[in-house]
Parts: C-alpha cells; structure tokens; sequence
C-alpha cells in the first residue's frame, strides 16, 4: 500500500496548504469536484463578479433621485456568464495542472474517505498517511420536503429539472428567466436576489422568519428587510412546505405552510450549507464530529486524533473564506512547527453580504453586548448626517457601534449602506489591535469629506 507523508483532503483552502515547505515530502492530494474549491468555483468569487453588473444595471434605481435619469437597455446574461466562467474555470483548469506536474504532490481525483486508522481510499486506490489535513468544505443544503429530491443535487446529478437551482448551479444557466422564487432569507438569498432583481428578473423570496439576515444587529437585519422589499416580492413568516413541478415542466411553484404559492420559472434554494464531515467516514479514524456536524478542533486546528487537522467549513462555525485562509495558514505553520504550533485568531471575525445594500460587521450586536452584561454605549450614524451622504442624498443607510465604557473599547461594529464592507475595516482594525473608540477617533485625520467621516462621527457619538 501506498504511504505519504501527508493528505490533504479538499483542493480548496488545502490547496493552499502546499507550497515549498513542503518540498521533499510526499503529499497526496484528494479533490471529487471541481479544483480549487467553493470559493473559486461556485462562491466567493463569480458571485462578486456578478454582484458589481448587478451593481451597475440597478444604477438607474439609485440615480433618478439626484436628478440623473438612465436607463437600463439591457443586460447579456450569456455574455457576462461565459466572461466570468472563462477567467475563473482556466484558473481552476491552471491549478489542477500545476498540481499534476509537481513532483511532490499525488492528486487523486475522486470521492475519498476514511477506511482505518489514518488509511484513506479513493475509488479503488487505498493509501495510508502519516499526517492529514481535512479541508473538505461544506455543501449546500436542499429541504426535505414533497417535490425536491436529494438526489438532484448530488456531485454530478444528470436528473436534475431545469428549474431547481441551488447556488453551484445557479450562476451557469443559460438564459435568465422571467422569474424566480428564492427560498431563503440569508448571504445567499439576499446576495442573488439583488443580482437577479437588479437584471430584470421578477424575484420573490420566501423567508420563514419576520426578517433577512437575522443573525445580523437587529436595526441592520430590520433595515436591510425593509429595503430589499422595495426592490422583490418579500414573503416573510411563511416555511416551506412542498414544491410543485409545472405540468409543462417550464417552472415550479413554491407551496408554503399556510398553502400560499408562489411561482418561478427557476427556483433557488438558500437554505443553508452544511458540512462534509458526514461524507469521510470519519469514525475509521476516531476523529470526533460535534452536533452540528463540524470536526471538532482545538485552537491549534488539531482533531481528536493525533497528526490530524482540520479546517475551513468542514470543522469552522463560519462559513467565510478568510476564516478558512486564516485557518489553513495556522495549519501550514503546525505543520512546520509542531514544536512551537499557533493558535487560530477567531476574536474579531468580521463578514460582509454583498447585496443592495450592502452589510457589513464585526463583533457583538446590541442585544448579544447587553445580554453578555457589559456596560454598553450605542451610536447610530447615519450616512445622510455626512458630507458625502449628503453628496448620495442618503435617507437609508447607518453604521451603529456597540463599545464597552468599562474599557473605552468596541465590542461590535454594523454597517448597512454603500461599501459597508470596505468602512467597516478600520473598525476591525481598531477591535484587533485594541485600540480605544475616542484615541482612534481623535488620533488621526479624517479625509474631508469621505465616507469615512461616518466611522469617525459614529466613534465620537459613543458617549463614553
Ligand atoms: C454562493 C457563495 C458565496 C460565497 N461568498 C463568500 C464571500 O463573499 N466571502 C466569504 O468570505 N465567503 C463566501 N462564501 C463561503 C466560502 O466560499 C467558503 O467559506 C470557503 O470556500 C470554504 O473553503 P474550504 O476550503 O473550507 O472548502 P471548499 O473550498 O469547499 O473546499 C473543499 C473541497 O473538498 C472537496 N471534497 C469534499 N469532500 C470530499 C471527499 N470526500 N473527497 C474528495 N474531495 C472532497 C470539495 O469538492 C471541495 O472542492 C460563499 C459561499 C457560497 C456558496
Ligand atoms: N458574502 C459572504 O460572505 C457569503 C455569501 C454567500 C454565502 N456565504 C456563506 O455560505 C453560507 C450559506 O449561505 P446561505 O445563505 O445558504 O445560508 P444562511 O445560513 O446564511 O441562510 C440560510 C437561510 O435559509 C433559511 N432556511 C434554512 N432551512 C430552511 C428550510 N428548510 N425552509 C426554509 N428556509 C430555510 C434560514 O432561516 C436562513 O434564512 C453562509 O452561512 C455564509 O457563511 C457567505
């Protein structure tokens, strides 16, 4: 039987993982799907690449306000699909060849899993390791309910109807439908029902609680809620229960439990993901998998097992890709070092959902500040109270701040509004080095008149 000196299992974030430090050892490399992983593939990135269009066709939404009327002519799906595809897919092609030449790296393309102790098959092939790296993602999750069949959704389903779509397949249809039901109410439903809505698709979302994002800051979640329904059909409060084929097979229709239907010629579903730590037949092995199906790890990415790691969605509570990197170059590093292993640094994980508007945040909400028994100072900022808010006419959009007077620190930081995602960083910033909400505030200029003059307002309305 084959022996390497490591395995990693995923080419996504394990990916990665390989690079000279690991010259002169033999590493096998395991990947079923498509190289390169969620992000490159079918996450992080295409989406991006369809969110700024989205961002510009919904131009003539936000421009008539301040006297500039457009219009949109029109938007080429197929154009803008094969643009992104053909970059991303020879990236991923590039990869899998640069792997294949090197002379270190065995890439087993294949469904894998565990058969004992630290001994791996894929397909036929069996092998055994002296280290693993378990980096085998997360997948999404179809509901179990009449009308959807798991089995559509496997790797490399053929039965799947034309108008059942989760996020892997969503971004390669070939034309854009008339309409679309999206069921749903977080990163993926809010982010594709702004680039949907925004190519003229007639969009509907079916979200079973009373608000989006409901994990975000209560006065974001709310606000982002009341803005999306200005731009789709927002069904809250209502499960799914079933969902009908129509008899002519050109669409569907999304059956709630309140018998409320609502019909698409395309039906995505955002319910979820969840990760691949059921598919590795982990227990061979002895490594432990906790309820929510995630490998168990310890600050330094270890597994229950000796010589076994784990990292990014398969074992990590966020889903994000710059969790998963963080993790995977702690790895890289434990790998190196055993003698002298870092801990992973989840104190201050911030994330951003790209849709209209944007969302951004770091740290505690109010509710979770209060509840954890802090002394609690809140600012609201709203964009229209600077002078390039001004500039937008902006009458939606806010950051709000939750810090601790007991030590002048942030505990949270939320933006909702234009380039969220990019304001918020001096925030993070500022939480991850421990610098005090009025000292970054005052200890600094502040380009006049930016945006960021909305982070220094909000900072100084802390009253602390
Ligand atoms: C639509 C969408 C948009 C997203 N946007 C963002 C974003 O904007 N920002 C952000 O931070 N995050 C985003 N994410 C999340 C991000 O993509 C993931 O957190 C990240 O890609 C996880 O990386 P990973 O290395 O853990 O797993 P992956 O990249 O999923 O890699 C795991 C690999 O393991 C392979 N594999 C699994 N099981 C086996 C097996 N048994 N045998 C062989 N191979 C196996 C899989 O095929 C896969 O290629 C998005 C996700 C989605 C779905
Ligand atoms: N910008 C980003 O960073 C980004 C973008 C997209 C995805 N992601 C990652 O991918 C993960 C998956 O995204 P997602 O939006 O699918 O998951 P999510 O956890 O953000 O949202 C899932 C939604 O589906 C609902 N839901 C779950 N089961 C349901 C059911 N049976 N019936 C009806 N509704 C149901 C939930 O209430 C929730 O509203 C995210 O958690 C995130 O980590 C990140």
């Amino acid at each position: 039987m084959r022996h390497f000196d490591l395995c990693i299992i995923g080419s996504g974030s394990g990916n990665s993982l390989i690079d000279e430090s690991l010259d002169g050892q033999r590493v096998a490399l395991v990947e079923k799907g498509i190289f390169g992983g969620t992000c490159l593939n079918v996450g992080c990135i295409p989406t991006k690449m369809y969110v700024h269009p989205a961002d510009l066709a919904s131009t003539p939404e936000r421009s008539a306000r301040l006297g500039v009327r457009l219009q949109r002519e029109s938007v080429d799906w197929v154009g803008i699909r094969d643009r992104i595809f053909t970059r991303i897919d020879a990236i991923s092609a590039g990869g899998e060849d640069w792997r294949r030449q090197s002379d270190n790296v065995t890439l087993y393309r294949g469904t894998g899993w565990f058969t004992g102790e630290k001994r791996f098959a894929v397909g036929e092939e069996e092998f055994t390791a002296d280290r693993f790296v378990i980096a085998a993602g997360s997948r999404a999750v179809v509901p179990v309910v009449p009308g959807l069949e798991q089995d559509w959704f496997a790797d490399g389903a053929a039965r799947r109807p034309a108008w059942a779509h989760t996020s892997d397949t969503v971004m390669r249809i070939d034309a854009l439908p008339a309409s679309m039901v999206v069921v749903g109410g977080g990163y993926v439903a809010a982010e594709f029902a702004h680039v949907f809505a925004s190519f003229g698709v007639d969009v509907t979302v079916v979200v079973r609680g009373q608000r989006l994002l409901k994990d975000e800051d209560e006065d974001v979640s709310a606000r982002f809620t009341e803005l999306l329904s200005r731009r789709v059909r927002l069904v809250l409060g209502t499960s799914l229960a079933e969902v009908r084929a129509d008899a002519d097979g050109r669409g569907a229709t999304v059956v709630g439990n309140d018998g409320s239907t609502f019909s698409g010629e395309l039906v995505l579903l955002a319910t979820g993901r969840t990760p691949n730590a059921d598919t590795l037949n982990l227990a061979a092995t002895g490594v432990k998998v906790d309820g929510e199906g995630r490998v168990v790890v310890d600050e330094y990415q270890r597994t229950s097992v000796e010589g076994i790691f784990a990292l990014g969605d398969v074992s990590s509570p966020w889903q994000l890709k710059h969790v998963a990197n963080h993790e995977m170059r702690v790895v890289k590093h434990n790998l190196a070092h055993p003698e002298a292993m870092k801990a992973s640094d989840h104190r201050y994980v911030p994330h951003a959902v790209f849709s209209e508007p944007q969302v951004a945040s770091v740290g505690l909400t109010e509710r979770q500040a209060r509840e954890a028994g802090y002394d609690v100072a809140v600012a609201h900022q709203d964009y229209g109270s600077v002078a390039y808010g001004w500039a937008m006419e902006d009458d939606s959009h806010f950051a709000k701040l939750v810090a601790d007077r007991g030590t002048g620190r942030l505990l949270g930081a939320h933006i909702i509004g234009p380039e969220a995602s990019v304001l918020l960083q001096p925030l993070i910033q500022a939480m991850s080095f421990g610098l005090g909400a009025r000292e970054m505030a005052e200890g600094q200029y502040w380009i006049h008149p930016a945006m960021t003059e909305l982070v220094e307002n909000a900072l100084l309305a802390l009253d602390m």
